[in-house]
């Protein structure tokens, strides 16, 4: 409670913070800045003690291409990697017992896919996004996959590494990463074929499109498989990547509710300036999810995910959508009304009115504050990806010793 009470002490109304996902350029007042500045600081004295340090682990350089794949398919090799060991395991691994099937690469061309997705048919058709549009297909071997089909306005411009870039995406293998198994690119045709991932999306899931709403332990768990999702791209892939639009319609989940970070490094693969430097002329991006820091600076840093993650995190607890136009003025933007009612003491009453469970303040405290923080206007004043999955998971042992739990 303490802890409760300090983090609302330095806040006064008007001192809420300028990060306003909608505004223009992001013009954060410094007097502003520093007063959240100050709360994250807060925030960090109390909530992550710890140091870190990020320990950028060097993949083997194994890129192996199949020398007949260069117009069509992408026989890739996978380079199975062990889970970073210094990222806690996530929760179903504790606490299912490990079915685990082993996802092979598949191996197709374009009559192939044509008869698999049975010639692009409406009916096969389960979603439709920025890059094109996704189908659900049946392969000869009875795998069943997901095959995303880029939308033809965009041949033009798709850039040249398109096959190199698949290639290094197709040798990530984690359980919380949608896996990429194969591609095909010949002619007109840009294709991707990754694991179907059978259960929707979160989005679906918080608006109660898919029957039982999540409780709050899923949402933890939830939380914590794209905390370790997001780690192991910005750590442990062998090219560091930023995701750049994690948000909850890219988030999957499985039967057993395993939260799967989908069009991970997909940014790179559409239309695009050349990026190698991280600076682009162009943000990317989803309205509400931006990071103002990346807005005013066009910088990209793991940082911005973290960002993206914060908002996510809020919308996770609170089932709103980070901006939504239909609610009164004050509460449009989940972040601020989160924020002010963080610090007026009622993190309680943000909690998503559809979970029927009663859950204990001082969690929800706790995970409030580290989504704050996450969403820091400032990067510098945000936790990195592995602490954040650090922090979930100690506040998940917490849970587990509540009282109120189940
Ligand atoms: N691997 C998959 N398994 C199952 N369903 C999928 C898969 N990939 C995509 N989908 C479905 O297709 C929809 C569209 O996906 P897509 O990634 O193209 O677009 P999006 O994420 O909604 O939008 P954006 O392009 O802005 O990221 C998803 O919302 C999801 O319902």
């Amino acid at each position: 409670m303490g802890r409760r009470k300090l983090l609302q002490e330095p806040k006064k109304k008007d001192d809420e913070p300028d990060h306003d996902p909608k505004a223009k350029r992001y013009s954060a007042s410094t007097e502003a800045g520093i007063v959240v500045s100050g709360f994250f600081l807060t925030c960090c004295v109390f909530i992550c003690p710890c140091v870190y340090k990020k320990k950028r682990e060097t993949a083997p350089s194994v890129l192996t291409k199949d020398p007949n794949s260069s117009d069509s398919t992408f026989p890739l090799d996978m380079n199975v990697r062990a889970p970073p060991e210094k990222v806690p395991p996530s929760p179903s691994i504790v606490s299912i017992s490990p079915n685990l099937i082993r996802i092979e690469p598949v191996h197709l061309n374009m009559a192939q896919v044509t008869r698999a997705t049975r010639n692009f048919s409406p009916a096969l058709q389960i979603g439709e996004g920025g890059f094109g549009t996704v189908y659900k297909a049946q392969l000869d071997s009875g795998q069943v996959v997901a095959i995303k089909r880029a939308k033809k306005e965009h041949f033009e411009n798709l850039q040249t590494e398109f096959s190199s870039e698949v290639e290094l995406l197709a040798k990530i293998d984690h359980r919380n990463l949608v896996r990429l198994l194969g591609y095909v690119d010949k002619g007109n045709e840009r294709l991707i074929i990754t694991e179907y991932v059978p259960n929707g999306t979160l989005r679906d899931h918080l608006d109660g499109q898919r029957g039982k709403i999540l409780d709050f332990n899923q949402r933890l768990e939830i939380a914590i498989d794209i905390a370790h999702g997001l780690t192991y791209l910005h750590l442990y892939a062998e090219k560091q990547i930023i995701h750049r639009d994690v948000k909850s319609s890219n988030i999957l989940l499985t039967e057993s509710l395993r939260a799967k970070v989908a069009d991970f490094g997909f940014a790179r693969l559409g239309p695009m300036d050349s990026d190698q430097t991280h600076i682009s002329t162009k943000v990317k991006g989803t309205v509400g999810y931006l990071d103002p820091e990346y807005m005013k600076t066009y910088q990209l840093t793991t940082k911005s995910d973290v960002y993206s993650f914060g908002i996510l995190l809020i919308e996770i607890l609170t089932g709103r959508r980070p901006v939504d136009l239909r609610r009164p003025v004050e509460e449009r933007v989940t972040l601020r009304w989160a924020f002010r009612k963080f610090n007026e003491g009622h993190a309680v009453q943000l909690a998503d009115q559809m979970m029927e469970e009663v859950v204990d303040a001082d969690l929800l405290v706790k995970m409030f504050a580290l989504a704050f923080q996450c969403a820091a206007p400032v990067r510098n004043d945000r936790p990195e990806m592995k602490s954040v999955g650090e922090q979930l998971w100690a506040i998940r042992a917490d849970y587990l010793k509540s009282p109120r739990r189940g």
